[in-house]
């Protein structure tokens, strides 16, 4: 650079190293009288990733974040932030305290701490509301999503956004404001624009943020946060912000948010016991793509697909579903891209009844009803149909992807896409890895599951996989604790403070009961030799609920049928009420079968309900069907609303304490001895025996690895 200039790279993210290599370069740049202005910019084209996440959970070293922002601020000599890329979290804050910010016009900027349990504790609370105002700022720290450079430079956050070099149009910048006065770019300077209702609109973030992320403490913290900004002078301000974060900084929320950052990760390193990993085996590319029905899941499906850039055939076996997938999926489509202000891709896509039309695809993803013999029927035609090398996918929910594989003429290429409905909206995608299903076509899976924007898992083939096969349980314990003098509001609403988005009665209102219905049916759970008048409340050897099928004879199907556990206001409503039938209906089913209804508190929901997902996920780890609890937790966080700032079945577990949850599940199981789910696993015996290692070391106490992946 020239002698006016000291420009100083940063890597990806603020390590101790890092801001120790800032402040001693940015302080000998103020002292040389030959540099007249500074430029900041990143390494290998990225501004800032933010603060070192792994450093949060190590004793402090290297210089600290504020006083070197504060320094820069400070300075007589103009900085310029070069903000290519990102510039997240600190590093936005690092941007900020700088007198201007030049960003390239495909940076993404943001103040992501809230989904790390924390705040902007760098000023960012601070200096953000004194540039956009209060609304914006609250937007963007109580939510933390990142934003375009030209949403930045609406909202003033950028000076000026460049299609060219970003590092270039900051050093011309630079350039160019030497000898300006600088008072008036220190953001703490500034007094923060206030709204007219002021009360008013804090008011609606804090029921915002409350109903996003039911019990999280962060979003609260960053709406106080910027509240001291309205209301106090920058230097009291900025005290404020740093109490609220010593709250946060400590407390399990944001271990457990940022466990969820690393696990998240981690889940995309998958490993297959043939030595097969992530980083080993070549995924195909993948440019055209199949789907076979176009039911609820086959329309998200093609959706995701065509959003991804790949070409996609849609087969429906008769004209009348055909039209009404087409409607549908052309629709989800125009919204998609006016929301987005582009043209929708809809030649992406066509609608064909000929299997034929797949012959030239390079995957097939199968969305047919859940039925294995239609199933096996599709996946035979597929092997005739498609080219030799292409993958043939099912998107089932617990079926045997082997036994599918089996009817094929290629079973190595044959693997399980379980997503989750609405398929386009849901981020986690269940990538079954068949016992014969090869490297190359699991990393093609998982690869694909990426470039739909899913966060992919893999799971190993058995009933239910993961997910599925832990929610089971979950809703066997829902439905013991009705039988038992709960109410299905009851269990709700402690479901809900515990941080779920929906109590898992709702949940099944929603989805429909016949689902399940069907699936005891096919499993001989229902059927000729069950009394319906007086169905026995044990099958095959263990307590069995007979609630569910009861409400389903009686036609309540969920909100379909505008009745279910709860009631709707006509077929489809959306608003459950407690329905005082249902009440009777449990009072009577009680007094028939002879059950005294006892109290039940909300810690026994709580324990019964969460503890037996964690220790259905340790015999899957003792089973081989995930590689890691991290895998579990991700499966429950992305696929069925459990409570991000609560890690995820496994991680709780830990964070509770491995001895109180088998002593809880001990005593639960004393009490239900016919339950056996609720006998603790042998891995959690083991761990509580070996004093309950970290997660990252569960893995050795697995008697015999024997992975199913
Ligand atoms: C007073 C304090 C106030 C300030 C607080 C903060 O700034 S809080 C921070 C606020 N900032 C954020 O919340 C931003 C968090 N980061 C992101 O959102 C994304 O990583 C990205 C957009 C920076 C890059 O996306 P991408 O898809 O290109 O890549 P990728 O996601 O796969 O990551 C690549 C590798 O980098 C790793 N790593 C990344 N960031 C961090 C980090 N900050 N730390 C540590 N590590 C980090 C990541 O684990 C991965 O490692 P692996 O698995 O290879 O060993």
């Amino acid at each position: 650079c020239s002698d006016e200039l000291f420009i100083r790279p940063l890597s990806l993210v603020l390590s101790a190293a890092v801001r120790k290599g800032i402040t001693e370069a940015v302080a000998r740049a103020f002292k040389d009288t030959r540099v007249k202005a500074v430029v900041l910019c990143g390494e290998n084209g990225k501004f800032c990733g933010g603060a070192d996440i792994r450093e949060f959970a190590k004793a402090m070293s290297g210089p600290p974040l504020v006083p070197m922002i504060h320094a820069i601020e400070a300075g007589e000599k103009p900085v310029v932030a070069a903000i290519e890329e990102m510039a997240l979290g600190g590093g936005l804050e690092l941007a900020l305290g700088c007198h201007y910010r030049v960003a390239h016009a495909k940076a993404r900027l943001g103040l992501p701490e809230v989904t790390l349990g924390l705040l902007p504790a760098a000023g960012g609370t601070q200096r953000l509301p004194r540039l956009t105002g209060i609304p914006a700022a609250l937007d963007l720290i109580t939510t933390g999503r990142h934003i375009s450079a030209q949403e930045a430079l609406k909202l003033g956050i950028v000076d000026r956004v460049t299609e060219g070099n970003a590092v270039e149009a900051a050093v011309e910048l630079a350039l160019s404001v030497v000898g300006r006065p600088l008072a008036p770019r220190r953001l703490s300077n500034h007094a923060t624009p206030l709204p007219a209702d002021l009360d008013g609109v804090f008011e609606e973030v804090l029921v915002q943020v409350k109903r996003r992320a039911r019990g999280a403490m962060a979003p609260v913290a960053c709406a106080k946060a910027v509240r001291a900004a309205a209301e106090l002078p920058y230097s009291r301000g900025l005290e404020c912000e740093r109490e609220l974060m010593n709250t946060l900084f400590t407390s399990g929320q944001a271990r457990a948010l940022q466990y969820c950052f690393f696990a998240q990760r981690a889940a995309g390193k998958w490993s297959l016991p043939n030595g097969a990993r992530w980083d080993n085996s070549r995924p195909r590319a993948v440019h055209t793509a199949g789907v076979i029905g176009l039911g609820t899941m086959g329309r998200g499906i093609a959706v995701c697909l065509v959003k991804a850039g790949i070409s996609v055939v849609a087969v429906e076996t008769e004209e009348k579903q055909l039209d009404s997938g087409r409607r549908a999926v052309r629709g989800m489509l125009e919204r998609d891209a006016k929301r987005r202000g582009v043209t929708a891709p809809l030649h992406m896509i066509t609608f064909t009844l000929s299997m034929q039309q797949l012959r030239d695809v390079d995957l097939v993803i199968e969305a047919v009803f859940e039925d294995m013999a239609l199933k096996k029927s599709v996946f035979a035609e597929l092997s005739r149909v498609c080219r030799p090398n292409a993958l043939l996918c099912t998107n089932t929910s617990g079926l045997d992807v082997d036994e599918l594989a089996s009817v094929t003429d290629r079973p190595p290429l044959v693997v399980g896409m379980h997503f989750f409905a609405p398929a386009h909206v849901m981020k986690l995608l269940e990538v079954i890895c068949g016992p014969r299903s090869s490297p190359e076509t699991v990393a093609t899976a998982m690869t694909l599951g990426k470039r739909l924007g899913k966060v992919s898992v893999a799971v190993g083939n058995c009933p239910g996989f993961v997910g599925n096969r832990m929610l089971k349980l979950y809703l066997d314990q829902a439905h013991f604790l009705l039988e038992e003098g709960a109410s299905p509001e009851q269990v709700d609403q402690a479901l809900e403070e515990f941080g779920f988005a929906l109590g898992i009665f709702k949940v099944a209102d929603l989805s429909g009961l016949d689902i399940g219905w069907r699936v005891r049916k096919a499993a001989g759970l229902i059927g000729p030799d069950v009394d319906p008048k007086f169905p026995s409340r044990h099958r095959q050897g263990r307590r069995y609920c007979p609630l569910p099928d009861l409400l389903c004879e009686q036609g309540r199907l969920g909100q379909k049928s505008g009745r279910g556990w709860y009631l709707y206001d006509s077929a489809g409503g959306k608003e459950a009420r407690p329905d005082p039938a249902i009440s009777s209906f449990l009072q009577e089913y009680r007094l028939r079968y002879g059950i005294s209804a006892r109290r039940i508190t909300e810690q026994e929901v709580v324990e019964r309900c969460v503890f037996v997902l964690a220790n259905e996920g340790f015999r899957i780890l003792e089973d081989g069907m995930a590689a890691a609890p991290e895998d579990i937790d991700m499966v429950y966080v992305f696929g069925y609303g459990w409570p991000r700032h609560r890690g995820g079945p496994m991680f709780h577990a830990a964070q509770v304490g491995l001895a109180t949850v088998l002593q809880r599940l001990e005593f639960y199981h004393r009490q239900n001895p016919d339950i056996p789910h609720l006998q603790p696993s042998t891995l959690l015996r083991r761990l509580v025996g070996a004093r309950s290692p970290p997660m990252q070391q569960w893995k050795q106490h697995i008697r015999s690895i024997n992975s199913q992946l």
